[in-house]
């Protein structure tokens, strides 16, 4: 006896916001708890091609899709090292800053040393234009060292901005496996490295662009004075530096792996919180909110553990760098001693020690700045980590775009398992589906239905076999051309923030949405009553996932979506189980309206679109057998009930 069975899975279709005229809406979220975009059903729509423009980064792959671990270079300052030249034009100007502000301290320094005698030599007045000039020095130091800052900050923000974009851009090419398989990284996980993290590596660009050139100036500026003043105290005061150096070296290792750890913990904070607050309907429903309080307070104290020990190693490093504070309060002691005796003359005294405090300054400044690239180069590495990756489905330097396809499927001889240990989902599976023809495919869960639906869309490539369109095997049509020419309506529609006419053209959404288009596939699609009604037509924004619109709504949005795409092959994972029977009446109609012109591979969960197929495929054990529609009619010619003669629809 046929046993018939069920069906299933589920898609998702996020937005991504444009300056187009139409789009009104938001926000690339700012927060680690909102999800990334659903990469599934981003790459059937458009074969997973970036958005952002070649940049730097991108010299490093050698092409689309390509990225291979092999290719970055190991050092976190190399990885940014590109970004952060693109800026040249800003650091330069900030740089510019910075000489312009050691320059008034270096003539600030001797001249406020000569004050004491001035009054003595030549008289209040010359004393007043002598102050009039240290003030002048002092305000324009403040300006320069404040359009330092601006420039330097704008340099590292935007290389940062930079980096963000391009890893991205890789992120949206990894394979779907790294997304949904069981070695991913958690989507929390990814967002709060693209966020937060990628927030400690602009601190860290800043703090090496800021300290750098600027600080190496000025302690040359500073040990010029002192070796002009008394080469004696300055080989002294050198002593105590390379001391230092050792000391902060060891303690900036130190540092790295706490910060690491306090990376890691905040990630999975993230990621927590972006699966729970995803699921707050399935919280309530089992009254799981005290666990869940109990869950994060396990989370949040563990962060809070590793948090207090960065902040205390980072504290750290800064107070003995102060050490060398006591070193020159020594040398001043050696310095007075000295003059005392003559050695040098004591109107120089003042100068001096006016040098050697700000000969620590940047010293204390470059102990900081070791501190936060300590800090920053796991994020750095857990950014870039995130574009490290060697591909699995890889387009054929010679694959070839199709203008359009005629639908004639085949599946040849296909293995496909999705781990080398699991036994395979698909076995040596032989299916040949013509052009314009409706198969629909049923079976126990897990039996492999969807999973033959994305090797089609080539998100994974089987193990052996060939699967053909138009006679013509899919490894050699170009990722995009092949997705192009494929529709998916998924069980699960999670629409994306965004206006109606966003959701059902996305496939334009970086160009120019066709409203004629958009139209004529809610029409088709039987959404257009609900979406007049909506408050503002096809410019209604959905709000988050599309939250404002019900179960049979969103399926409509997602069908008229399909529609606008215009491919010839479409995918349908029905999903009408949680619908009422109008609306299941509405996409059911909608459905049908998708067969007429088009080879449609529907995974059926009800006996109603079983019987809309031409054929019926029962898929189970990694094997196809095709099953007679009359397995799905009752004696009297109607659709059997679920669960009819042994058979789960
Ligand atoms: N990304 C993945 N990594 C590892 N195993 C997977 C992955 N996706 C699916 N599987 C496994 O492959 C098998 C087939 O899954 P698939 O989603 O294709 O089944 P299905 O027939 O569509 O099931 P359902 O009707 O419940 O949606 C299942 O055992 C599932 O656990």
């Amino acid at each position: 006896m046929l046993r018939l069975v069920a069906v299933s899975p589920a898609a998702s279709l996020p937005l991504f916001p444009t300056d187009h005229p139409r789009r009104r809406f938001p926000a690339i979220p700012s927060s680690p708890c909102l999800a990334l975009p659903p990469l599934p059903l981003v790459r059937a729509l458009d074969g997973g091609s970036s958005p952002c423009r070649p940049s730097a980064f991108a010299a490093l792959s050698s092409r689309r899709g390509s990225v291979n671990c092999e290719l970055l270079p190991s050092s976190p300052l190399q990885l940014i090292a590109p970004y952060v030249e693109a800026e040249w034009e800003l650091i330069l100007k900030g740089w510019l800053c910075s000489a312009v502000s050691v320059y008034c301290l270096a003539r600030f320094v001797p001249k406020m040393g000569q004050l004491s005698s001035v009054m003595g030599r030549y008289g209040p007045e010359r004393l007043l234009v002598e102050v009039m000039k240290l003030a002048s020095l002092g305000v324009i130091r403040s300006v320069a060292c404040y359009l330092q800052q601006a420039y330097l900050w704008e340099a590292a923000l935007r290389a940062v901005c930079k980096i963000r974009v391009d890893v991205f851009g890789k992120l949206v090419h990894r394979d779907l496996g790294f997304f949904e398989g069981r070695g991913g990284i958690p989507t929390g996980e990814v967002a709060h490295r693209i966020t937060a993290e990628a927030k400690d590596v602009a601190d860290t660009v800043f703090a090496l662009l800021n300290t750098s050139l600027p600080n190496a100036l000025q302690l040359m500026a500073m040990a010029t004075q002192m070796v002009v003043i008394s080469p004696v105290l300055s080989f002294i005061s050198a002593l105590v530096i390379p001391l230092m150096s050792l000391v902060v070296a060891h303690l900036g290792e130190r540092l790295r792996k706490i910060s690491q750890e306090a990376q890691s913990s905040a990630a999975r904070l993230s990621a927590y919180l972006n699966e729970v607050l995803q699921s707050m309907l399935v919280v309530k429903a089992n009254n799981a909110e005290l666990s869940e309080t109990s869950r994060f307070q396990k989370f949040a104290y563990d962060d809070l553990t590793k948090l207090l020990k960065k902040r205390r190693a980072k504290v750290f490093v800064p107070e003995i760098v102060k050490v060398i504070h006591i070193g020159g309060t020594l040398l001043l002691c050696a310095a007075a001693v000295l003059a005392s005796r003559g050695l040098f003359d004591s109107s120089y005294m003042v100068s001096f020690i006016i040098s050697v405090a700000l000969l620590v300054d940047p010293i204390e400044g470059m102990g900081k700045a070791f501190n936060e690239l300590k800090q920053g180069e796991p994020a750095i590495e857990r950014l870039f980590n995130l574009t490290n990756f060697r591909p699995q489905v890889i387009e054929k330097p010679n694959a070839v775009d199709r203008d359009s396809v005629a639908g004639d499927i085949k599946f040849c001889d296909v293995t496909f398992r999705y781990e080398e240990t699991t036994r395979p989902v698909l076995d040596r599976l032989n299916l040949h589906i013509r052009p314009g023809e409706t198969v629909a495919f049923v079976g126990p869960s897990g039996g492999g239905k969807t999973t033959l639906t994305k090797l089609l869309l080539r998100l994974y490539d089987p193990q052996s076999g060939q699967i053909l369109l138009d006679d013509e095997d899919i490894k050699g049509i170009r990722l995009r051309s092949l997705r192009g020419h494929i529709g998916l309506v998924s069980q699960d529609v999670a629409l994306f923030s965004g206006t109606v006419a966003e959701n059902i053209g996305y496939k334009d959404l970086m160009g120019e949405i066709n409203m004629e288009l958009v139209e004529k596939a809610a029409r088709t699609a039987n959404a257009v009553e609900f979406i007049r009604n909506l408050p503002d037509g096809y410019d209604t924004d959905l709000g988050q996932k599309g939250s404002v619109l019900s179960g049979g709504q969103r399926q409509r949005l997602a069908i008229a979506r399909a529609l606008y795409q215009e491919s010839s092959i479409l995918i349908l994972d029905e999903a009408t189980s949680a619908l009422d029977s109008r609306s299941e009446g509405l996409v059911r109609q909608s459905l049908e309206s998708l067969t007429a012109n088009h080879t449609v591979l529907v995974i059926a969960h009800r006996v109603e679109t079983v019987l809309m197929a031409d054929r019926i495929f029962l898929l189970d054990g990694g094997q196809l057998e095709e099953v007679s529609r009359s397995a799905f009619l009752s004696r009297d010619g109607k659709p059997a009930p679920p669960m009819a003669n042994g058979l789960i629809v």
